[in-house]
């Protein structure tokens, strides 16, 4: 069980081996209802996940469940009630998005009326409008990611798979994109899986974090845990920063400059107002001019220079 109450994936000593190269070893990790970031650099075993819990793929040894169905025996239950929006563009050319993605409404199961109907609101929803009755060949990457998204959408799933989903986007189109999944996990109510090997971009939209290295877990944590560890203190002060930096090391405060800016790291069991406390106190005494001081958040990237938890 997860703190949200709903298991929406679990798996259990999940490995998979290929002939050359284990893609993941020993994997286990729950994750529950919102959006759950699943971090990892390139051939980290992210896709090699999504397909076993999709039951696309066998896995060597271990189990994997999705919304309390087994991976390895229900795959068509589990695809049923499951969206899939896959790494790599498969999308004909030559039909308009409105064609493509009732077609996929129907394979789910949709009645024809009604495929046409939920093709159009899933399309609005995503942002394709008039363009989606041109065809799909000459659409922009961010319009045919959007076109991935619509199909994994259309049955109405209670879980989605992203696997990718900002690949190739501009910084328009990755914002755009992370606000669609912040609204698919908060207000459509479908939870959210998502991968992707930047790391800075998921923090922005996911509630939970499964950070994989070389298939296995490093670490698997609320995005409030994982910024609460690594909470700072960003100091700027017109002239003296060396001796702020000095005065304050010498009070038992762990500093670093950089450039302009003084960080005072805080440790995750500290009270952080006695840091805010110890920078005043040493701004005062030392007659200092104070240009900024703000609560600088952790970052995931940070969990790679961190001894796994
Ligand atoms: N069908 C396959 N046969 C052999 N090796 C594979 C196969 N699929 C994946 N692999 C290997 O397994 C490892 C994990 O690949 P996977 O695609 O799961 O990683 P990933 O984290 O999704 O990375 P990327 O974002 O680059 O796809 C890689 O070394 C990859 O080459």
């Amino acid at each position: 069980m997860t703190a949200s109450g709903i298991t929406c994936i679990a798996t259990e000593g999940l490995t998979k081996r290929f002939p050359r190269v284990t893609a993941l070893e020993d994997l286990t990790v729950t994750a529950g209802a919102g959006v759950t970031g699943l971090v990892g650099a390139n051939g980290a075993g992210k896709s090699t996940l999504i397909k076993i819990l999709l039951g696309l793929l066998p896995a060597t040894s271990g189990r994997a469940r999705v919304l309390d169905m087994d991976a390895a025996t229900q795959g068509a239950e589990i695809r049923r009630v499951v969206g899939y929006m896959p790494e790599h563009d498969c999308l004909p050319p030559d039909v308009s998005a409105t064609e493509f993605v009732v077609h996929m409404a129907q394979m789910s199961g949709l009645p024809r009326t009604a495929a046409r109907e939920r093709a159009a609101d899933t399309l609005r929803h995503v942002g394709l409008d008039e363009e989606r009755y041109r065809p799909i060949g000459g659409y922009s990457t961010g319009m045919r990611q959007k076109v991935k998204l619509a199909q994994a959408l259309v049955h109405d799933p209670r879980l989605v798979f992203l696997d990718e989903p900002t690949n190739g986007l501009d910084p328009r189109g990755r914002d755009e994109m992370l606000a669609l999944i912040r609204r698919i996990g908060g207000e459509f109510g479908i939870s959210v899986l998502v991968t992707s090997h930047l790391l800075g971009e998921l923090e922005r939209v996911c509630d939970h974090v499964v950070v994989i290295d070389a298939g296995r877990l490093l670490r698997s944590s609320s995005i409030g845990e994982f910024t609460q560890a690594t909470q700072a203190i960003a100091v700027e002060v017109e002239d003296g920063l060396q001796s702020l930096a000095d005065r304050l090391t010498g009070v038992g405060e762990a500093v670093a400059v950089q450039g302009r800016t003084l960080t005072v790291q805080v440790p995750a069991e500290a009270d952080p107002g006695r840091a805010y406390d110890a920078v005043r106190d040493a701004v005062c005494d030392l007659n200092l001019n104070l240009v900024r001081l703000e609560q600088r958040r952790g970052h995931i990237e940070d969990v790679f220079k961190e001894p796994a938890a």
